[in-house]
């Protein structure tokens, strides 16, 4: 299998920093090694829970202007938030398939328009066939490893097999995972082909941010590497 220009991209979720010092928090991720950032927006409907929309993120992209932002839109409706947040300088709108399961298709087509990177989330009890028909217009699929709505949950190791069958059936797809994942829990992500890994908590609660980075990123790498010889 040619995994070659399969790239390990680590970014952190700023889910549970201190959200009075989101740009400083930001910015220190990225001097520690960061590949992009990952914004969990949360509407209090879709999950019982609420943090920042595209005005906090607008504010972000003018401070931080040349890194990725992914936002993770864990929102009811996914459709009104894609201009807001085109405008507010997002590269990249994950949403969740659970709500829109009949206008996957032509919302991937509006986030395409507005000019940002397209990916797909499924929640944990979403079986894999549900996203199957959108895989490929889709630049990214987010295997949730908690249920959405809250940061320093337990990792669920039940669902690496959608990630198995996710790099079994497409080496080339970016496949991001998310929720408690750490050091204790990478080599299972990476051993399953995730290579997009958002960790929150194992970042933003370590001493050495920089290390842990690293040491994320080895492993994912090294996991690459062993597919492609
Ligand atoms: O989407 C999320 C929660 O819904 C967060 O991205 C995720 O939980 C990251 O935090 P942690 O690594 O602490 O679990
Ligand atoms: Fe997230």
């Amino acid at each position: 299998m040619d995994r070659n220009s399969l790239k390990c991209k680590i970014g952190p979720s700023i889910l549970n920093s201190d959200l009075s010092q989101l740009y400083a928090e930001s910015q220190r991720l990225l001097d520690n090694g960061a590949d992009y950032l990952h914004l969990d927006v949360m509407d209090g409907h879709f999950v019982p829970n609420l943090t920042f929309g595209h005005p906090v993120v607008k504010c972000l992209r003018k401070k931080i202007p040349h890194a990725f932002f992914e936002t993770h839109m864990m929102v009811q409706n996914p459709e009104q938030w894609i201009e807001p947040m085109a405008d507010a300088g997002v590269s990249q709108y994950t949403f969740h398939i659970e709500p829109v399961l009949k206008d996957v298709l032509p919302l991937c087509r509006k986030v395409r328009e507005a000019g940002m990177k397209v990916g797909l989330a499924l929640k944990p009890g979403t079986g894999i066939e549900a996203v199957r028909q959108f895989i490929n217009h889709a630049d990214m699929i987010l295997i949730m490893t908690v249920e959405p709505g809250f940061g320093g949950q337990k990792f669920m190791n039940d669902m690496m097999p959608k990630v198995q069958w996710l790099r079994h059936n497409y080496p080339l797809l970016d496949i991001e995972v998310d929720g408690g994942v750490g050091l204790n829990t990478i080599t299972a992500c990476a051993e399953a082909g995730a290579n997009m890994i958002v960790a929150g908590t194992a970042i933003i609660g370590a001493c050495d941010q920089k290390s842990v980075i690293a040491s994320l990123r080895e492993t994912v790498e090294r996991s690459i590497h062993k597919c492609n010889v």
